[in-house]
């Protein structure tokens, strides 16, 4: 089969959309594509919008004008969410919130449709499946707000990949985190970029690690947002990877103090 056209599917299509809240524009016309595989880094002052694109982009700000498309289908169209994995900033996180690392993980299988509906076997093996590449099984029973920064971060993001998700949308992911735990957490999500085969849009302003991987120069400018892009992979190369076949491999890019 030729794969070759999947490999520059426009998975996210951002067509003149305005936002404001109330009388105070934030979003002013953006006209952005994001393609299959692309790392998009989205870097920006405080208050210039990055949140509120992204909250744009997973249904829960709907544009004042224009329209966003997400894998060719008009967002409020979009069904499958279960394609796209989200990490929102760690300060909407209520710390008292009273869920185990595996509960919050086990959330991540529940779709807008069907809120309360039972498990399958099959979805718990994948919760811990996701617990185990980002190193938190041994966390699983722990109430999530007791944890450090760098493991409820990580529990975050099992929650997020637990579909094995085409597109990950991470704001700010490595807010409070310390260094060397950033460092583990850039390798890694670069790892599933180039070897899993993820899109990702991260928000960050971690400048030196934007362009140290997606170069210094912004694809695109607008208003106080920059958005740098790598879109790679190889063209010859299109297979899909399931994620689920290689946890390891994520697993032994994390480095656990
Ligand atoms: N619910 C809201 N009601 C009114 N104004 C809001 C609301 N949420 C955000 N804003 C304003 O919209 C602007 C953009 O906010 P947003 O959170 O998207 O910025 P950001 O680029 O993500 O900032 P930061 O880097 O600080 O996270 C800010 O001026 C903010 O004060």
């Amino acid at each position: 089969m030729n794969n070759r056209n999947l490999c520059h599917q426009r998975i996210v299509s951002i067509d003149h959309v305005s936002f404001s809240y109330e009388n105070k524009t934030v979003i002013d016309q953006l006209q952005f594509d994001v393609l299959e595989r692309d790392f998009v880094g989205v870097i920006g002052s405080n208050g210039a919008g990055k949140t509120t694109l992204l909250k744009m982009l997973v249904g829960l700000l709907k544009p004042t004008k224009g329209e966003i498309r997400l894998f060719d289908r008009p967002l409020s169209q979009f069904k499958d969410w279960e394609r796209i994995g989200y990490v929102p900033q760690k300060n909407s996180f209520n710390p008292l919130f009273p869920a185990t690392v595996r509960e919050v993980v086990l959330s991540g299988m529940y779709n807008k449709k069907r809120v309360y509906r039972r498990l399958t076997k099959d979805e718990l093996k994948k919760a811990e499946d996701a617990m185990l590449a980002m190193r938190i099984e041994d966390l699983a029973d722990r109430r999530i707000g007791q944890l450090s920064g760098g493991q409820q971060q990580r529990a975050f993001l099992a929650r997020a990949i637990v579909n094995n998700p085409e597109l990950l949308i991470l704001d700010e992911p490595t807010v409070g985190i310390d260094v060397e735990t950033q460092i583990g957490f850039f390798r890694m999500i670069k790892h599933m970029h180039l070897h899993h085969h993820m899109t990702f849009i991260m928000v960050s302003h971690d400048m030196d690690m934007i362009q140290s991987y997606l170069g210094t120069e912004p694809k695109q400018v607008k208003g106080g947002i920059k958005f740098y892009v790598k879109h790679t992979h190889d063209p010859e190369d299109c297979r899909e990877t399931n994620l689920t076949h290689s946890l390891d491999q994520i697993r032994e890019m994390i480095v656990v103090q």
